[in-house]
């Protein structure tokens, strides 16, 4: 298992926030606190609308916390904008850019980047894009494009990564193959991860600590240690231990059906 040291990536200290419509507040974090290390890989389950997707748009800044801070780094960013690596539940891919500018867009978009173009071929080769570097998103398979938005979003050059339902458009074995990947790649580039998913097998392969969303709106997260050792493989997730965990779950989330 990769040794985690004890630096913290990713902190919500106090953190409130509600959407507003006509008919009022619509409350979503209320003075939530959550810590992430550095090196971690995390996964956030929960029922359709209950906020997942927007604890990661309040860190990247799409969205302004209304009190309390996040902690990038241990440090209280104000502007996040761009300082963390951000895959949407759409890959949004430009269709009129190659996967190789695709993949730089972020170089583009900070002052000074230290990559040059003999780094982001070798990445193309890493991440199995080599022979593509030239083709537009239409030409590629759904495996292929979500590699290009990974690998955009590891471009950011930060080492918190937030993925987004990354997997959710692929056909099951294409999916088995991208979280091997996946898993791969955090171990190569040291990152830390966090990864929102609706399917529970796939949050126990990948995670360390999967974080449930049980109640809207939410102070603290419900966490569940994944108690496998890496590296894993996906016949780990027939461990007794395992299947109970995920039977748990389900049921969870069987009765808030
Ligand atoms: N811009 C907005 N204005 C008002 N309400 C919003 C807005 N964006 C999201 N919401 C509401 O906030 C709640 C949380 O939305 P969010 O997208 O974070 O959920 P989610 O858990 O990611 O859902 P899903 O699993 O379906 O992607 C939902 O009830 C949603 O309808």
């Amino acid at each position: 298992m990769r040794e985690q040291n004890k630096k913290i990536a990713l902190q919500f200290q106090n953190v409130n926030f509600y959407y507003k419509n006509d008919a009022g507040k619509i409350p979503i974090l209320k003075n939530m606190n959550l810590s992430i290390a550095d090196g971690e890989f995390v996964s956030i389950i929960g029922a359709s609308g209950s906020g997942k997707s927007t604890i990661f748009r309040l860190i990247v800044g799409l969205e302004e916390l209304k009190s309390g801070t996040i902690y990038l780094n241990e440090d209280p960013v104000t502007n996040r904008s761009g300082k963390v690596g951000y895959m949407p539940q759409q890959d949004l891919l430009m269709p009129w850019r190659t996967v190789q500018q695709n993949a730089a867009l972020p170089l583009e978009l900070q002052k000074e980047n230290h990559l040059d173009r003999r780094t982001v071929q070798n990445l193309l080769e890493a991440f199995g894009l080599k022979g593509y570097e030239n083709k537009y998103p239409h030409e590629l398979s759904g495996g292929m494009r979500q590699r290009v938005s990974f690998l955009r979003a590891t471009l950011s050059g930060s080492n918190v990564l937030l993925l987004d339902e990354p997997f959710s458009a692929l056909d099951a074995m294409t999916r088995l193959y991208m979280q091997e990947w996946l898993l791969e790649q955090w171990e190569q580039q040291q990152s830390t991860i966090l990864f929102i998913t609706h399917d529970i097998s796939e949050a126990l392969f990948l995670s360390d600590r999967i974080f449930v969303i049980t109640d809207t709106p939410f102070t603290t997260l419900k966490e569940i240690n994944v108690p496998l050792e890496r590296p894993r493989r996906q016949y780990d997730l027939d461990k007794k231990e395992v299947t109970e965990l995920k039977n748990n779950l389900l049921d969870q989330f069987r009765m808030r059906v």
